[in-house]
């Protein structure tokens, strides 16, 4: 195998296991949006999600990827507001 296909391999073993957090990130999320349903909490937390980005760009060894993990953050809490907004509105047994 070639230096190029090898690390494609890298690539998609990392990605399976990004996938399956996300799905059992997303879950969490859900259950976050019944609780908030049943509480009459609103689904966006400014606070908390700067407190989250913060937190996971510290867990960062390398500076120089700051943004990137900022980014990322704010991509994965968009979805996951998406994702609990749907949950709310169909208030399906899929949710
Ligand atoms: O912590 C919450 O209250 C959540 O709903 C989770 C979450 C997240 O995905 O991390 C989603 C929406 C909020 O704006 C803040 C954080």
């Amino acid at each position: 195998m070639g230096r190029h296909e090898e690390l494609r391999k890298e690539i998609d073993q990392i990605d399976r296991e990004l996938v399956q957090l996300v799905e059992k990130r997303m879950k969490v999320s859900t259950e976050i949006a019944e609780y908030k349903l049943a509480n009459n909490i609103p689904v966006l937390d400014a606070q908390r999600e700067k407190k989250v980005i913060n937190k996971n760009i510290s867990y960062l060894t390398d500076r120089t990827l700051d943004s990137y993990i900022s980014e990322f953050s704010k991509h994965l809490m968009e979805l996951s507001r998406r994702r609990q907004k749907e949950c709310l509105k169909q208030h399906t047994k899929t949710c």
